[in-house]
């Protein structure tokens, strides 16, 4: 058995064995063959790799349908006993594409989107205009007028111009354009800064005290139609604690804005977290269903009003815990760290461990989440499994930047060595949404694994196609 590294984080353990799969974190058919390799979607990586390269983005395509049937399933099934409708959208900045939206349409869900782009792909794949929502805090006057020209089944109003904006547009096109009112509840979701979105300092929506005055500007634009009001609190967070008091404050305001007119909806957002290490505890969607609907049940008959048609969105959850990527290994560097609390020693007598350095042919192109959020990962080897030691690893990029890590602390067999193909799960959510070509590295291609059978869902880049996006018209005539 291993001994702690003193430079490991205090939660992570020792592993009794740095092959295993913990089912909290790996894709639902992800499975190691008898040669110790694995198997994803029952394709074995080393075929992954050989016809598609490393990095690469893998997503094992029956998890994730499961993961939006269930979506779908546990909050109809709360909602529906609390005598309410579920509407469950598919957040697709977690992770679109054009098969994605068509398996989550195929599952029953909307299609959330925030941009032109996401629309666009969200149409491909063959979901209708009617059942998808728009957010953003910017929309374009462009983004707009499309939304509404095409029937767009709801807009959610971010800031107080917006209903002129979104107004404007269906008057234009002789449309009545469904509307929510995105509220900031004040809220503080716990969680990493940059993912709280209800805190009353940053940019999204308008603040629960100004929100009844904006609503009767929409009631008073015939060219709108006031579905309800939409909280968000923030994203990857925990527990159900956040969402019930959202869901509380925003009931208060949803009655009192009964009584003036009629509110049939009432939307939560999205914002579930989902377990990126062993140590996480996230709570199961029919958790967090029975907490919401709960919740929404007693406060409405507190209130005495009806219970409202809920909305979701959730995108992590569904997509995180389906994808994980393939890298190889190209460099291995032993660094010894001096050990913080021993360099403070008075006697001088400073211990220093290793640390294994394990860089790989990607990085923060591919998943930035380690180096905005500092987000923890995991890592096992892919192409084989080993009994050798296990050591402490960080797994780091390919980038010209020292916080270019992927996986901060895992312990792997110590013998890991140049070649290797590593996994590193639940990379299926806001890594290909969050991919750059910093470093002029091209953005991976993302796959899809099922019954043994890998399809290509989004091309890679090449450095074809990096060059050919180049605006200079080739060295001659700029040197000219
Ligand atoms: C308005 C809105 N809805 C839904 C989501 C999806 O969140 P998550 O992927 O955490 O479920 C987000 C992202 O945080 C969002 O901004
Ligand atoms: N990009 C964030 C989530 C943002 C959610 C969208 N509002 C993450 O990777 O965790």
């Amino acid at each position: 058995m291993t001994t702690p590294n003193p430079l490991a984080p205090s939660w992570l353990e020792v592993p009794s064995d740095a092959n295993a799969l913990d089912a909290a974190v790996w894709s639902a058919n992800t499975t190691r063959d008898a040669t110790g390799a694995l198997l994803i979607g029952g394709v074995p990586v080393a075929d992954l790799e050989n016809t598609y390269g490393t990095p690469l983005y893998v997503v094992d395509e029956a998890d994730f349908r499961a993961r939006a049937t269930e979506a779908r399933a546990s909050f109809s099934r709360e909602f529906e006993r609390i005598g309410s409708h579920a509407k469950v959208y598919y957040a697709g900045k977690a992770f679109l594409s054009t098969a994605v939206a068509a398996w989550v349409d195929e599952a029953g869900l909307n299609v959330d989107v925030c941009t032109e782009g996401e629309l666009a792909v969200a149409l491909a794949g063959g979901v209708p205009a009617d059942r998808i929502g728009f957010h953003g805090n910017n929309k374009s006057l462009a983004e707009i007028d499309q939304a509404v020209s095409i029937g767009l089944g709801a807009i959610v109003i971010d800031s107080l111009v917006e209903i002129e904006r979104v107004a404007e547009a269906a008057r234009r096109h002789g449309a009545v354009q469904n509307v929510r009112l995105r509220v900031t509840t004040g809220v503080h979701a716990s969680t990493h800064e940059y993912l709280a979105t209800a805190r009353e300092d940053q940019k999204f929506g308008i603040p629960l005290v100004e929100a009844a005055a904006a609503v009767a500007r929409i009631r008073a634009r015939p060219e709108l139609r006031f579905l309800g009001l939409h909280s968000h609190i923030g994203s990857q967070i925990f527990g159900t604690a956040g969402f019930e008091e959202a869901a509380r404050r925003m009931l208060e305001l949803h009655a009192s804005l009964l009584e003036t007119g009629p509110v049939p909806e009432l939307n939560l957002g999205g914002g579930f977290g989902v377990a990126y290490t062993s140590v996480d505890a996230a709570a199961s969607l029919a958790e967090l269903a029975r907490g919401i609907a709960d919740v929404v049940a007693s406060e409405c008959a507190r209130l005495g009003i009806p219970v409202p048609v809920l909305a979701v969105e959730p995108g992590r959850v569904i997509a995180a815990p389906a994808g994980s990527t393939l890298y190889t290994v190209g460099t291995i560097k032993d660094v010894a760290v001096t050990v913080d609390e021993a360099a403070a020693d008075p006697s001088g007598d400073a211990r220093v461990a290793v640390r294994k350095y394990v860089s790989v042919d990607g990085g923060m192109s591919d998943n930035a989440r380690t180096a905005l959020y500092r987000a923890d990962y995991s890592v096992r080897l892919a192409n084989r499994a080993s009994d050798a030691e296990a050591a402490l690893v960080r797994i780091a990029g390919k980038h010209c930047e020292s916080g270019d890590l992927v996986v901060l602390a895992d312990y792997l067999p110590g013998d890991v060595e140049p070649g290797d193909l590593l996994a590193v799960p639940v990379t299926g959510a806001y890594c290909w949404s969050l991919s750059s070509n910093y470093n002029h590295v091209g953005r991976p291609p993302v796959v899809a694994v099922r019954d043994g059978h890998a399809r290509l869902l989004v091309r890679g880049e090449t450095i074809s196609d990096l060059l050919a996006r180049d605006a200079g018209i080739g060295a001659e005539a700029t040197r000219a």
